[in-house]
């Protein structure tokens, strides 16, 4: 199994967001929360500074870890480590996804998101109420 340190980056407005995976990587075009695999000697929380720093050269803060989902389905066995965020700097630039999107919380569902993230986005609408 591996460690997937993700972030719902949440912005002023309430607004969440999605990154598109690109065409060349596994699970083309789907969406999900942007991050990556967790190195040895690294926590989760470090793990996703570096990511979000690598993937969408911005700086955020942690807010709150949520419940990490199992995906047995894939090889290898993804456990998916959510974190909720800020911004707290730099301006957006993707050096590995197709696009983003700032998501309203009520329209997550209309995209069509990797399997593990489906729990990451219920559990996120079950904590606003919706
Ligand atoms: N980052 C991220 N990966 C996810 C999510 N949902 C999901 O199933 N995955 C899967 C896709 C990949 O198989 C794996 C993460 O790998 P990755 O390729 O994004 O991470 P990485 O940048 O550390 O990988 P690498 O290219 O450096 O090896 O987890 C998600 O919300 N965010």
């Amino acid at each position: 199994m591996i460690d997937v340190s993700c972030a719902l980056i949440i912005n002023h407005y309430g607004q969440v967001l999605a990154a598109q995976r690109s065409s060349v990587m596994h699970l083309p075009l789907k969406w999900e929360f942007p991050g990556g695999k967790v190195e040895q000697n690294e926590s989760a929380e470090d793990c996703l500074i570096r990511e979000i720093r690598e993937e969408l050269g911005i700086e955020i803060s942690m807010l709150k870890k949520m419940t990490p989902s199992v995906y047995t389905q894939g090889k290898p066995v993804i456990r998916l480590i959510p974190f909720q965020c800020t911004w707290v700097g730099g301006q957006i630039s993707l050096t590995e996804h197709a696009a983003f999107l700032w998501v309203s919380p009520a329209a997550l569902h209309e995209l069509d998101w990797a399997e593990a993230d489906l729990p990451v986005v219920k559990e996120y609408l079950d904590s606003l109420g919706l």
